[in-house]
């Protein structure tokens, strides 16, 4: 993976080509960590304080996959009912990917993901919308309530890949809040996997001149062909 500066030129007469979005949202109990895991992906780091999300937050970064220019729309979205009510039919506007978040430290973030299942039907998002299953906190290892088997068994059953990845520490747990340069950050690479899987379907109707500062830009190789089966999963 490479960092590119931004500033690519145009020559000529020839028109910027567009930045496709890809807007993800990312949903699941209060306190999962859904912020983090935004956070740490887009800003590259686990934050110093959160406090519970109201409504929603957006977050952003432009990516490189495979030479097109995309920008990554993370929709960190309220876990408590109070704070969702107002917004929760904007969330579920051109979603284009859909990521659920249980806290491997307790069992009932895990025991209520049906109802987040049926909360995306109830808005109309098929099974043809790609989504993720991820288990957060694993750094957290002696307060493990969730195993990675009942876990894969649940994602086996609703056809979503599993990810068990931490926030705080996405090299694993071993590794420090700030990935060291040895570290595979799988927060990183579980957003990215979602990017490819949208990247390598049908072109997307949402798009925008590439006018916006970008924020981090990340250049990545061609990846394996996730159109096969379950497209990825990696655990930590
Ligand atoms: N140890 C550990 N703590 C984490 C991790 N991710 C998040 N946390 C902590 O869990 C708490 C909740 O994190 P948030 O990211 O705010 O949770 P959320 O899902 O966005 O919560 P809502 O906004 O209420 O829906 C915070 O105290 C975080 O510091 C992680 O990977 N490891």
């Amino acid at each position: 993976m490479t960092e590119i500066g931004s500033s690519l030129e145009f020559s000529g007469s020839l028109p910027p080509p567009r930045t496709r979005i890809f807007k993800i949202i990312v949903i699941g109990d209060s306190g999962v960590g859904k912020t983090c895991l935004t956070y740490r992906f887009c800003a590259g780091k686990f934050p110093d304080k959160t406090e519970a999300t109201i409504g929603v937050d957006f977050r952003e970064r432009l990516v490189d996959i495979d030479g097109e220019r995309i920008k990554i729309q993370l929709w960190d979205t309220a876990g408590q009912e109070r704070f969702r009510k107002s917004m929760v039919q904007h969330y579920y506007r051109n979603v284009h990917a859909i990521v659920f978040v249980y806290d491997v430290t307790n069992a009932s973030s895990f025991q209520n993901l049906p109802s987040w299942i049926d909360e995306c039907q109830q808005h109309a998002l098929g099974s043809e919308v790609p989504r993720i299953l991820v288990g957060n906190k694993c750094d957290l290892r002696d307060s493990l309530q969730v195993s990675t088997d009942t876990a894969q068994q649940f994602a086996d059953s609703h056809s979503m890949p599993l990810f068990e990845t931490s926030a705080k520490s996405p090299g694993g747990p071993e590794s420090g809040p700030e990935p060291g340069p040895r570290d595979s950050d799988h927060v990183e690479a579980i957003f990215m996997t979602v990017a490819h899987k949208l990247k390598s379907q049908k072109p997307l109707v949402l798009s925008q001149p590439p006018t916006e500062a970008p924020g981090a830009t990340v250049h990545l190789g061609r990846g394996r062909d996730r159109d096969q089966g379950p497209w990825s999963c990696s655990s930590c």
